[in-house]
């Protein structure tokens, strides 16, 4: 492999293996925080799975029980996509939004926009853990079945499942997808087990809007917090 191509796969895993995860906590801390009833239920589910006080070891099938848990993080990544700039360019000439458009034309997805178009997303613009929670049974954007993938490589647009699965692309998709995303979900699950079941964590200013700024992917630019050990 030439001395490129090395250094650009050290850089990518950098910037997508932690940059990424870190700055989605944030975001998850900043709404949690932000909406008590959302930490409230959070809490609730955390300590019925992992209790207070005990020493519990973290193993993957408990983790896995945490579906209000991965609920919060979906929503957190829905209304503040970390990742933001996901490209693909078609390799034959295609059309597009009723363009014909070169082969080798590069697209770019506007994932802020796409989490909260009003066609996919009641009320976009509130923070709701249920819209994932309360869908979490039947729902499958983490792992994509091969023959939605087929389906999604001959343009079949009228699959309504497809279509409302890319309306949340919060790991990419296709065959492109986000490889570390099991991963992602359980660092971020566990650190939502190790901080939120310790420690009670208060915003200093419940009015502050989330400070971010963009560019390869969306970074929390200040989070002021207040954190003490949880009175159990
Ligand atoms: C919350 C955390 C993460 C988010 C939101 C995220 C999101 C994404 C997205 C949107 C893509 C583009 C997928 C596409 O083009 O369809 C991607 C690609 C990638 N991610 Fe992640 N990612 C996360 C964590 C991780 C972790 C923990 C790793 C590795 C340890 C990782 C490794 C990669 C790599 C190597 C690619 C490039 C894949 C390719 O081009 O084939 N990511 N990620």
């Amino acid at each position: 492999m030439p001395e490129i191509e090395i250094r650009a796969n050290i850089f990518s895993a950098f910037l997508a293996g932690t940059d990424t995860t870190a700055n989605l906590f944030s975001f998850v801390t900043y709404y949690v925080s932000h909406y008590p009833e959302v930490k409230q239920k959070m809490l609730a589910e955390i300590d019925s799975i992992f209790p207070p006080n005990s020493s519990f070891q973290l193993t993957h099938n408990d983790l896995s029980k945490l579906k209000y848990c991965e609920a919060i993080i979906k929503e957190a990544d829905r209304v503040c996509p970390v990742a933001n700039l996901l490209g693909r360019y078609p390799t034959e000439p295609i059309e597009v939004g009723g363009y014909q458009w070169p082969a080798g034309t590069m697209f770019h997805f506007d994932l802020a926009n796409l989490h909260r178009h009003k066609d996919y997303w009641p009320n976009p613009e509130t923070f709701d853990p249920d819209r994932f929670f309360l869908d979490n049974e039947n729902e499958s954007y983490l792992d994509v079945k091969d023959d939605d993938l087929i389906k999604d490589e001959n343009n079949q647009k009228e699959d309504r499942k497809v279509e409302q699965k890319y309306s949340f692309i919060m790991f990419g998709g296709g065959y492109r997808i986000c490889p570390g995303r099991k991963l992602a979900m359980t660092e971020l699950l566990s650190l939502m087990v190790y901080i939120f079941g310790k420690y009670d964590i208060e915003l200093i200013d419940m009015e502050a809007p989330l400070k971010t700024k963009s560019s390869i992917i969306t970074y929390c630019q200040q989070l002021m917090v207040k954190i003490k050990p949880r009175n159990q």
